[in-house]
């Protein structure tokens, strides 16, 4: 298993189109013999059904894969996953709260990899396509060579970058651990995080009903659970958002562009679609320490439609982000998925990295851009570590100058102690990692479009990953998404998104412009 501290049910479940039951789950993976990917190919193509033989095998070989079952594991002990396919800041959520919060579960919370066995080591001679080691991404060249990323060095003046940090961390002590329900389990997110609209006028969220409708996506953002309106881009993002768009709107005017991505803005004279990628909301996240993370998972499209632009900013200390494609059905056999480590430095920081960038290259960039289609094709994580930088920042407000240099001087002790940040550092803000993902939620994935499923709760939108055509016929789906919080059930509501019969356009495709690169 290539991925560290993941689950092999959080696995196949983050390969899936809808949610299917821990016990269906665990009879794909004896089928496919521990396979992740086979086991979640099993279910996605066979309508979320095993066949019959599966079912009879499912006695003898289940007791081979689970351990000795605990008895009764204390509930106060959730699970803590380091994916999270549900993951809220992977754009709104589709959830009902059945009361106001995820209530307690039927079966006592267990840990998943407590129960669990590893699965059997794969035979590797038999593997018809060579696996591929993961590949470091140390410069911006290479980053728009394997990804459909792109990387953008210090691209907020120092100051700004720290100034938005240190307002960044202040908030983050109210942000909260997103919570869900995985089967029969709750499971929190290893990281923090909150929800961020931009209500200032001309951005489309400014006026009431705007404003009640994002609201909304917000609720269903925190997984359903009742929450406060979003919060208002604080002046320091705000002004790191004007930059980061004019950026965004450059590299989109380069970029061949998606049928089906967003087409507003055609200039009426010559024709020609002029981007307009506005940030409206942002999600942030805050990492405290090496350990905090957030698993493989593509960020959920329901308000952001097909082939979102992400423009993803980091602050603070370095972490990497990790990207891996999804490889296609029918060329599952003749290729195999990469895992690519893209180190992210804090905008002014220079040199300090988890992982040495060579000495000849500039510092990778704290912004990256993901554009369209790399929430279909791949999915991103970024893993826990063994031990990160201590972060100091070159500039910082004076009123926490001292603050910060306590802290600093506090960890920068242990470091030297140890070699590497200790749990003693974890709550330094030297010691954090603040992510803010700027979205463009389109005007025709507003939240009152979205169909609601049998549960009556907003359905989510996943694409067709397994199955890509031509970026103009590519499918995506609306599927139930109440179990996530509601005591883990859902229906089994699931419908192809239809662009024309459901009203929603202009894309990009509309125009006659290209269609697809
Ligand atoms: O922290 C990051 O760079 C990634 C965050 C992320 O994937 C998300 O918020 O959806
Ligand atoms: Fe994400």
């Amino acid at each position: 298993m290539d991925h560290d501290n993941e689950t092999l049910i959080a696995l196949v479940s983050s390969l899936l189109y809808r949610v299917v039951d821990h016990e269906t789950i665990l009879e794909a993976l004896v089928l496919s013999h521990g396979d992740v990917q086979r086991a979640a190919d099993i279910l996605n193509t066979s309508d979320g059904g095993i066949r019959k033989e599966g079912k009879k095998r499912k006695k003898t070989n289940l007791d081979g894969w689970l351990k000795k079952p605990r008895t009764s594991t204390p509930m106060e002990k959730q699970i803590d996953l380091t994916r999270d396919d549900e993951n809220p800041s992977a754009s709104g959520h589709t959830i009902k709260p059945k009361s106001s919060n995820a209530k307690s579960p039927s079966k006592p919370t267990v840990d998943l990899m407590t129960v669990l066995r590893p699965p059997p080591s794969e035979d590797k001679s038999k593997r018809k396509v060579k696996s591929l080691p993961p590949l470091m991404l140390s410069n911006p060249s290479m980053i728009a060579e394997h990804t459909p990323c792109t990387m953008h060095l210090s691209i907020l003046p120092p100051e700004l970058a720290c100034q938005l940090f240190y307002t960044m961390i202040e908030a983050s002590k109210e942000w909260q651990r997103n919570k869900w329900w995985l089967f029969d389990r709750i499971v929190e997110s290893p990281h923090r995080t909150s929800f961020y609209a931009r209500l200032e006028e001309g951005d489309g969220l400014a006026d009431e009903r705007d404003s009640a409708e994002w609201q909304e996506a917000a609720r269903f953002w925190y997984n359903g659970r009742m929450t406060d309106s979003p919060k208002a881009f604080p002046p320091e993002m705000e002004q790191a958002c004007k930059i980061i768009e004019k950026v965004v709107n450059e590299e989109l005017r380069k970029r061949k562009r998606y049928s089906l991505e967003y087409g507003g803005n055609q200039d009426s004279g010559s024709g020609t679609i002029n981007p307009v990628w506005k940030a409206n909301v942002a999600a942030s996240n805050c990492y405290e320490g090496a350990k905090e993370s957030v698993g493989f998972h593509s960020d959920q499209l329901t308000y952001l439609g097909p082939y979102p632009t992400i423009a993803s900013l980091s602050l603070g200390t370095t972490r990497v982000f990790r990207l891996r494609e999804v490889i296609p059905t029918d060329e599952i056999d003749s290729r195999q998925a990469r895992t690519f480590n893209i180190p992210l430095p804090h905008n002014s920081v220079r040199k300090t990295s988890v992982i040495p960038l060579r000495k000849t290259e500039p510092h990778a960039g704290p912004l990256t851009i993901m554009h369209a289609s790399c929430q279909e094709k791949f999915k991103h994580a970024v893993p826990p570590q063994s031990a990160i930088d201590i972060f100091r920042p070159t500039f910082m407000s004076s009123s926490r100058a001292a603050a910060n240099t306590e802290a600093v001087s506090s960890v920068s002790q242990e470091a030297s102690i140890s070699g590497e940040t200790t749990a003693a550092a974890a709550y330094s803000p030297s010691n954090c990692r603040i992510n803010i993902t700027f979205r463009f939620y389109r005007p025709d994935f507003r939240p009152h479009s979205i169909p609601k499923c049998d549960c009556g709760v907003p359905t989510i939108l996943r694409p067709d990953m397994k199955n890509r055509t031509d970026g103009r016929t590519d499918r995506y789906w609306w599927a139930c998404y109440a179990g996530a919080q509601n005591d883990g059930k859902g229906c089994k509501f699931w419908k192809v998104m239809d662009m024309d019969k459901e009203g929603r356009g202009p894309c990009v495709g509309d125009y006659g412009s290209p269609r697809s690169p």
